[in-house]
């Protein structure tokens, strides 16, 4: 098991208790999706994973070794994090961007190699190399985001919401990358509202439901026999498109 959340529980304050009991399994090669409304504490639970927010009990599992301890690093484990907001470097280039993914590495050369990996997967970035970066659409700052997180080479790729607020084109060509990553053999767990793509393409989902539970996991068909996740989705998952 590459990434494994036991029973989480995550407090904001003194109040509000985001995540209640969440456990979630990821292995390697594979891609997760985080379903669920808003507020639902998906984008709570990548924050535990990467250390943002500390867990008030449960435990959290990283190839074996606790992640909460001082010892761990994310960078040294090469789990590599896309939030919401993409946290683009506006006022740098797209290349200054995206050749600050893989600053944490001593192979130069194989990092050229990926730097041009990652503009042949998104042409748009080789197109706008020398440009601001704060200048790019949300799409593309979005591509952006992505292509600089794969240049740690990561054992797993955490993706919060990538295509939220995007055009519809836009939305597909992410799904189709991430499609290609998951064939690569990139480990994902994706975070998205679009619970219908997000079913599409991976391999098993997590549904959450407010607040921060898990209401069932599984493939498409193993969620629509859960009744309680067909009632909270709207929609029997086997049967989406
Ligand atoms: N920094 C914070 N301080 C206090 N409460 C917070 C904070 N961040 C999130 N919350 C609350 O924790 C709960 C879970 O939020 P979270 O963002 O994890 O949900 P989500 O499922 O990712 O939803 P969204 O898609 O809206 O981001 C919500 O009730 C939210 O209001």
């Amino acid at each position: 098991m590459l990434l494994d959340i036991d029973n989480a529980y995550v407090q904001y304050g003194t109040s509000v208790m985001a995540v209640q009991g969440a456990s979630l399994t990821v292995r390697e090669g594979e891609l997760v999706s985080l379903i669920g409304q808003n507020g639902a504490g998906k984008s709570t639970l990548l924050k535990a994973v990467m250390g943002l927010v500390p867990l008030h009990s449960g435990t959290i599992r990283f190839d074996g070794s606790p992640t909460g301890g001082r010892s761990f690093s994310t960078v040294r484990n090469r789990i590599s994090y896309v939030p919401e907001e993409r946290g683009i470097f506006t006022k740098l280039t797209v290349g200054e961007n995206l050749r600050l993914g893989g600053v944490a590495r001593k192979d130069r050369k194989a990092v050229a190699e990926d730097v041009e990996r990652e503009l042949e997967r998104f042409p748009v970035l080789r197109k706008y190399w020398g440009r601001g970066a704060g200048l790019l659409s949300g799409g593309e700052q979005q591509q952006l985001a992505i292509a600089r997180a794969l240049l740690l080479r990561p054992r797993l790729l955490l993706l919060d919401e990538p295509t939220l607020g995007l055009a519809p084109i836009i939305v597909d060509l992410i799904f189709d990358a991430l499609v290609r990553l998951r064939e690569e053999g990139v480990t994902i767990l994706l975070v998205e509202q679009n619970a219908v793509r997000a079913l599409e393409v991976s391999d098993r989902s997590y549904v959450m439901q407010a607040p921060g539970r898990v209401l069932g996991c599984g493939t498409a068909a193993e969620l629509g026999e859960l009744p309680a996740v067909v009632d909270y989705l709207g929609f029997v998952p086997s049967e989406a498109r």
